[in-house]
């Protein structure tokens, strides 16, 4: 039922003109020619469409979603920056959604990443011919998407499903996704940027799903407008106080707890078992790779809040601070930093 090989499409991945449709391969190669184009800090290409830099290995599969995602009303989006706390908000909100499915100790976490356990939305549809599983997923379907909001398919807008967006403090987010692109050596270029210059680059918006500030202000704006139909979460927050997230997590997705549920623990038993110290320890999760590319291990680094200081100047996280303070403005959306 929750088919590993959601996630297996291995030589494709590599490239972003796998071979589907040629038609279709030809507009986007049209489409490609006439958007600018950089390099990220580690040699990957980025692409630049509406306003957003995206990694060119994440495009087309980005472009099929938009095109082809026909999202149903029980179905739940999670939507994040890479290095925002996605694995830890995919392996929470599938243990909530299926918790009467599975006791604790049967968890399919135990054995399966929560990355294959919760597919990415754009690969999934990009495969869809190949797939017809998808369609089989139990009810509620949880995808996830690293899509800015303002690109989104426009049944996850129109349709009833939610959005659980994660952000975290964007010096957390810098430090976390430089570490996971050297440790995975995903890009070209035999020698990434030093930090100051990756940091530099960051700093004007050109990183993957950037600029932050955008990212990050298009799913706060939809929140405010339709708190409802969009969650927004910090990573922060819930390192703060998980259980409260949690239980808002589930209020949210319409499966509150119960208190029978409470009384025997259950929260607890879901904080614990997705908790970085848990899932890190597994077999599953420190061993192996997804898709020959990423190494599993590298999805749980450190997880803890503030470890940009072991890295990053005060004067960087003044630059940040001064950028937040520019872009977010009286929005409402701000880090400590
Ligand atoms: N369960 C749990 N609890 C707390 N923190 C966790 C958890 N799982 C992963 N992590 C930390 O999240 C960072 C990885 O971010 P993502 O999961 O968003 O990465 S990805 O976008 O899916 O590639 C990365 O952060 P850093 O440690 O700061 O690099 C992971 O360690």
């Amino acid at each position: 039922m929750y088919s590993t090989n959601l996630m297996e499409r291995k030589e494709d991945l590599k490239s972003s003109s796998g071979e589907v449709d040629n038609s279709s391969k030809d507009e986007f190669q049209e489409l490609l020619q006439t958007l600018e184009q950089r390099l990220n800090w580690d040699g990957q290409r980025l692409i630049k469409y509406n306003g957003f830099w995206l990694l060119e290995v994440l495009f087309r599969p980005m472009l099929s979603a938009q095109n082809n995602f026909k999202a149903k009303d029980t179905d739940v989006i999670l939507s994040t920056m890479p290095k925002s706390g996605t694995t830890w908000l995919k392996a929470l909100t599938f243990s909530i959604a299926n918790r009467r499915l599975f006791t604790i100790d049967q968890s399919p976490l135990l054995t399966s990443s929560p990355h294959t356990l919760v597919p990415s939305l754009e690969f999934n549809v990009y495969w869809e011919q190949e797939n017809p599983d998808l369609s089989n997923i139990p009810s509620p379907r949880i995808f996830a998407t690293h899509m800015p909001f303002n690109i989104l398919p426009d049944s996850i807008r129109e349709s009833d499903c939610k959005i659980i967006y994660i952000c975290r403090n964007p010096l957390d987010q810098f430090v976390s996704h430089r570490h996971f692109l050297l440790e995975n050596k995903i890009g070209k270029e035999a020698d990434p940027l030093d930090v100051d210059e990756a940091f530099d680059m960051f700093c004007q918006g050109i990183h993957p799903c950037g600029p932050f500030w955008d990212h990050m202000l298009g799913y706060w704006k939809a929140h405010l407008e339709n708190p409802g139909k969009v969650l927004f979460l910090k990573y922060e927050d819930l390192k703060e106080d998980i259980t409260s997230q949690v239980k808002k997590i589930a209020e949210f997705m319409v499966f509150p707890f119960s208190p029978e549920e409470e009384e025997q623990g259950l929260i607890d038993h879901i904080t614990r078992l997705c908790s970085f110290e848990s899932l890190s320890n597994l077999a599953v999760n420190n061993t192996g790779n997804i898709n020959g590319l990423v190494k599993n291990s590298s999805f749980f680094r450190k997880g803890q809040v503030g470890d940009w200081t072991n890295y990053l100047t005060p004067a960087m996280a003044e630059r940040i601070k001064k950028l937040m303070d520019s872009k977010f403005g009286n929005s409402g959306l701000m880090f400590k930093i």
